[in-house]
C-alpha cells in the first residue's frame, strides 16, 4: 500500500514511523537536525492514520512492514536507516527480522516486541469502532506526557490531542489489533542491523521492562533510559531523544 509521506533534506535516507495514534508531525522536533546532520528525512502516516489510506482492518505488523518496503521501492533505495516509536518501533522489529537486507540500521524507542494487555487492545478497538476517537483522546494525552510537561505546554497538549481524535477510527481500531497479541521476541537474536533502544523512565504504557527486553535479544544492542519521559519521550525530551538519535545515526554511516 502506497503511503502518505514527506521528504526534507539530502544524504542517506532515515525513515521515522510514528506511534498510534498520530502522524508523521509528531516527527516535527527531528526533522532540522537531522537534515542539518546530512541525512534525508522520509516521515509517513502509517495507514490508516494522518492521510495514508484506510483499507478496512484488523492490519498486521506484517501489512505494516510491507507498507515500508514499499516506500523504499518507491525511493529506488536498496536499504535506510529506521527509527520507530511504539507502534513504529514493533514495525521496525518486524522489518528488522523480516527484511533485514532493507534496514541499514534500527532505533526502536518507547515500544515492545510483547506489548501484552491484549483485551485492553481489542477493547480499544471496539471502543473507537462504536463510539468514534474523542473518548481515546484524552487517556492518549495522558499516557504521552507526563503530568509536569501538560501543565507547562497546554497548547502544544491540546494541539496533540487534536492529532488523535482526527485520526481515522478504523485505522486506529485496526491498529490496535495489529498490537494485540504481538509476539516479535522469538526473532530478536536474528537481527543484524545497528540497533538503538531508548525506552522512557516515566513511560507507563510501555515501560523500560519492555525496551530492555529487545536490548537484550538483539546482538550489539544499545540501550538508553532517558529520564522526565513518558510515552512520546521524542517530544517531551525532543534534545535528549535527537542526541542519542543522532550519535547512533552517525555511527551507523
Ligand atoms: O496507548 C498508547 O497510546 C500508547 C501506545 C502503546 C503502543 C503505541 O503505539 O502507543
Amino acid at each position: 500500500m502506497k503511503v502518505h509521506y514527506e521528504t526534507a533534506g539530502d544524504g542517506e535516507l532515515v525513515v521515522l514511523s510514528n506511534s498510534i495514534g498520530s502522524n508523521l508531525r509528531m516527527w516535527e522536533p527531528q526533522v532540522k537536525p537531522l537534515v542539518d546532520n546530512g541525512f534525508r528525512v522520509v516521515r509517513y502516516d502509517t495507514r490508516g492514520h494522518g492521510q495514508s489510506p484506510v483499507p478496512p482492518g484488523p492490519y498486521s505488523i506484517a501489512d505494516l512492514g510491507r507498507d515500508v518496503v514499499e516506500l523504499l521501492d518507491t525511493f529506488g533505495v536498496e536499504s535506510a536507516h529506521f527509527v520507530g516509536l511504539s507502534l513504529g518501533g514493533m514495525t521496525g522489529a518486524w522489518l528488522g527480522q523480516h527484511a533485514p537486507s532493507r534496514i541499514r540500521s534500527l532505533a526502536l524507542t518507547f515500544t515492545s516486541v510483547k506489548p501484552g494487555n491484549v483485551d485492553m487492545w481489542t477493547g480499544r478497538a471496539k471502543q473507537v469502532r462504536a463510539e468514534g476517537m474523542a473518548t481515546i483522546a484524552e487517556g492518549s494525552i495522558g499516557r504521552w506526557f507526563t503530568r509536569d510537561w501538560i501543565d507547562a505546554n497546554p497548547e502544544l497538549a491540546e494541539e496533540l490531542r487534536q492529532m488523535t481524535a482526527t485520526t481515522p477510527a478504523e485505522g486506529y481500531a485496526s491498529c490496535c489489533e495489529a498490537i494485540a497479541g504481538l509476539d516479535l521476541t522469538a526473532g530478536l537474536g536474528t537481527i543484524t542491523a545497528p540497533t538503538l533502544v531508548i525506552s522512557g523512565a516515566d513511560d507507563a504504557a510501555l515501560p523500560p521492562s519492555h525496551g530492555q527486553v529487545i536490548a537484550d535479544g538483539i546482538p550489539g544492542a544499545k540501550f538508553e533510559v532517558i529520564d522526565h519521559a513518558a510515552h512520546l519521550g521524542s517530544y517531551e525530551q525532543a534534545g535528549k531523544f535527537t542526541e542519542l538519535l543522532l550519535d547512533h545515526l552517525k555511527g551507523a554511516r
